[in-house]
């Protein structure tokens, strides 16, 4: 059964917000909580500290003087009105029924509601309004702002590397690493590859730049070639500067994600969870929400300076998903239009063709 844990945090008014990044779906925040204050001189007075002693109150009584730890190394994340969103208390939920019990817990990011202030969230968007007019929110977030009506935020682990100890923090969604199973037969493009180069097209066609991406299925394939060129893409210079550096990190994260256990563990959920593709599956079912919500996660990988070092891994971004709100149409006209306009099967109407093969 679904339920919340014991009453969340409420964020403090006086919370100080840094905007950090942002995704499809929400905002994520750095924030800083103003020194808890001490009680007053009349608390203390009521409470028996005050100039007037009387007795020691019972320790319940006494005001907090630190804050709840479920604030400490964590960044706040904010819902947008997506009208396929789910509500935050939903989307914990549904990560702590369906996904905590998958995974170990040092594997994912952790995620804790948190209950926001009155008016926090149209300050917030108010905030976000002079970002966008400031040029500091990528041009295709302009125009989508939080959900005002959603009551909590996020608290998520923060996965921010310390640059000045030398960490470097390598994001990436590993998308399907199973090919989708309504794929035409003869196949010779896996869907992440399909749908890029559709989209290439689109962006070609209207001047825009192209977007570079890694197979997923290379990334999944545990051949050490393979999953090298998959890293490749996702390691670039922005991850390290000198050749030497950028070699080094590429090796350790192949290394990671060869004899890791995250990316096989979720091809192999992808594998289990949707069997026949989106275009006969049940789009509304617990399995297919959970694969979509797989085919989308986000893999954060901190990786310290000393080359024995501890790498840190953790999954986030397992938000169930909604067939709502045309999202399951959505789905299956992309599905069918890389089927219909040949990008699976590499004979689409390019003027630029591709001949870059996806292998399972
Ligand atoms: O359809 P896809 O595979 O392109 O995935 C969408 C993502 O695009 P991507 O290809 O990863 O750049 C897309 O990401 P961006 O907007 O490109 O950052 C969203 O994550 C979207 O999910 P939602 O609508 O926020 O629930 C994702 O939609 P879903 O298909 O997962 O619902
Ligand atoms: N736990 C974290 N630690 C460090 N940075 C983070 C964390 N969570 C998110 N970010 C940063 O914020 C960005 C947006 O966050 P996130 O991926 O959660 O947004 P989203 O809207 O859910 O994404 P999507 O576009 O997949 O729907 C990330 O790409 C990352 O750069």
């Amino acid at each position: 059964m679904d339920s919340i844990p014991l009453a969340p945090p409420t964020l403090p008014s006086d919370v100080i917000l840094h905007y950090v990044a942002e995704g499809a779906a929400n905002v994520i925040y750095r924030f800083t909580l103003p020194p808890p204050s001490p009680p007053s001189t009349s608390n203390l007075a009521d409470l028996g500290q005050g100039p007037q002693q009387s007795q020691t109150p019972p320790p319940t009584e006494i005001p907090a003087l630190h804050y709840d730890p479920v604030f400490e190394h964590r960044l706040l994340r904010l819902r947008k009105a997506l009208p396929s969103a789910s509500s935050n208390e939903r989307a914990c939920a549904a990560l702590r029924n369906n996904f905590l019990p998958l995974f170990p817990a040092s594997s994912l990011i952790a995620h804790d509601l948190v209950l926001l202030p009155p008016n926090f969230l149209c300050e917030t968007n108010k905030a976000l309004h002079a970002l966008e007019k400031d040029g500091r929110r990528p041009p295709k977030r302009h125009g989508l702002y939080l959900a005002e009506d959603e009551p909590f935020g996020v608290l998520v682990t923060d996965m921010t590397p310390n640059v000045a100890e030398g960490e470097t923090l390598v994001e990436f969604k590993p998308k399907w690493l199973v090919q989708s199973h309504s794929a035409p037969k003869g196949w010779r493009r896996c869907r992440t590859c399909a749908l890029r180069l559709q989209r290439n097209a689109a962006r070609r066609a209207k001047g825009q730049p192209e977007e570079a991406g890694f197979c997923p299925l290379d990334l999944a394939s545990t051949d050490k070639a393979r999953v090298e060129r998959a890293v490749n893409f996702i390691v670039t210079t922005k991850h390290a500067s000198g050749e030497q550096d950028l070699n080094r990190l590429r090796e350790r994260i192949t290394t990671f994600v060869q004899s890791g256990t995250i990316v096989s563990k979720l091809k192999a959920l992808q594998g289990e969870l949707d069997k026949v593709g989106v275009l006969t599956a049940d789009v509304t079912s617990k399995d297919y929400l959970m694969a979509a919500a797989i085919r989308d996660c986000s893999i954060y990988v901190k990786v310290p300076k000393e080359e024995g070092g501890s790498i840190e891994a953790r999954i986030g971004d397992l938000d169930i998903k909604s067939p709502d709100n045309g999202k399951a149409e959505y789905w299956r006209a992309l599905e069918s239009g890389l089927i219909d306009e040949g990008w699976y099967t590499g004979v689409e109407k390019d003027p630029q063709p591709d001949q870059t093969w996806c292998v399972e």
